[in-house]
């Protein structure tokens, strides 16, 4: 029962129904208002987040590899010999890897004669862990530490229909990935001091399904989910190394022409590009590369999204029928 002679509480207007109470402030504020207000908030953040993105890219310049000290693996042809080239114009010290050493001798004498700081090879197969250690070991007796650690190299590779050969895969892994690990255990403590980088060559094969590279794209896989958490954990504990994922489209290289000229329907892009844009993302320490950028970047954002679609348009981009089973 209400009491005549005390006040009646009236509802406090914050104790109104919300939708009530917001639809009135705004209804009060005028479109034109309202849209300038937004405009006003909105534009310059815009811009400020553009300019963020833009002045906030460091840019690559050749002095930054002056003197550093590089090793790049897997560099008597292709990318690798490419890299070996780009680093020694910019004075780089750089110590190169392959198994054929007539190979390795020739592209340490161009090194020297475009400028490199000094230049030496090593040779042989990338399946023994010990040649793997022995590489960083060498490094340090030469320069006493190391800058940058360039994991290139590969085992050979078929593009074909998985032949169901086990002991091919094992020997891919250990020259692929196994090798790989050792190297950068082995690099790490040096890394540490140098405040170093680690790059770490991949491939589009590494990150979606491509049909007739099973073992090779094993291998590659293998690589993102290692170094990936390796990278974590290097942040986690404030460790001052960089680790470089470079995802790779197809390459004009000898032996990608050779392996896959008749399945391609166009033409890879340069080696001597792909060389330099691994080592400048590398520079500046980037997470990944995507190189040719569109051709390995959309496939990887749809990826997630659509991957029956992606699984169809790879197919429909290969001349499947030039694949005849070995
Ligand atoms: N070309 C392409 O289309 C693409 C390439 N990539 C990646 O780029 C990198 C370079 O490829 P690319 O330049 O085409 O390759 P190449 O075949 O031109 O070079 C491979 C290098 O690895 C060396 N190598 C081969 N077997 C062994 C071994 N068992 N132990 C040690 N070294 C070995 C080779 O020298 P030797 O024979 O003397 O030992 C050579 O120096 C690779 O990591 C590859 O996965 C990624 C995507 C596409
Ligand atoms: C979205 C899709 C259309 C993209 C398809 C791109 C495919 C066809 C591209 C992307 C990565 C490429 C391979 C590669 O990584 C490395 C090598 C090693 C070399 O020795 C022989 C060639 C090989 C097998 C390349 C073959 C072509 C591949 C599969």
């Amino acid at each position: 029962m209400k009491d005549r002679n005390l006040p009646q509480l009236q509802p406090h207007p914050s104790s109104q129904p919300w939708p009530l109470q917001t639809h009135r402030a705004v209804e009060h504020v005028p479109e034109e208002i309202r849209m300038g207000l937004l405009l006003k908030i909105l534009v310059p953040f815009v811009g400020l987040v553009l300019a963020f993105c833009f002045y906030s890219k460091e840019d690559f310049k050749p002095e930054m590899m002056k003197g550093k000290r590089v090793i790049v693996t897997g560099a008597s042809t292709g990318i690798g010999e490419q890299m070996a080239y780009h680093l020694a114009r910019m004075g780089a010290h750089v110590l190169i890897t392959a198994r054929t050493e007539a190979k390795l001798q020739k592209v340490v004498t161009w090194c020297l004669e475009l400028g490199a700081a000094s230049a030496h090879y090593m040779y042989g197969s990338m399946e023994d862990m010990a040649l793997a250690e022995d590489v960083v070991k060498e490094a340090k007796r030469l320069w006493g530490g190391l800058d940058m650690l360039i994991l290139n190299h590969i085992g050979y590779t078929y593009f074909n229909y998985f032949d169901g050969d086990v002991e091919h895969l094992r020997k891919l892994l250990e020259i692929n990935f196994l090798s790989y690990v050792a190297m950068t255990v082995s690099a790490l403590p040096v890394l540490k001091e140098s405040g170093g980088s680690i790059l770490v060559v991949s491939s589009t094969a590494g990150k979606v399904g491509i049909p007739f590279v099973a073992p090779y794209s094993a291998t590659k896989f293998a690589l993102d989910g290692f170094f990936s958490s390796l990278r974590q954990e290097l942040i986690i504990e404030n460790i001052n190394v960089s680790i470089t994922l470079c995802i790779l489209g197809h390459i004009a290289t000898e032996t990608a022409e050779k392996t896959v000229s008749h399945v391609m329907q166009k033409p890879g892009a340069p080696k001597e590009e792909c060389a330099l844009e691994i080592i400048k993302s590398g520079a500046l320490r980037k997470r990944e590369l995507y190189y040719p950028y569109a051709a390995v970047r959309i496939p990887l954002l749809i990826r997630d999204w659509a991957p029956e679609f992606l699984d169809s348009f790879t197919r429909n981009r290969l001349n499947v029928e030039n694949v005849k089973r070995s």
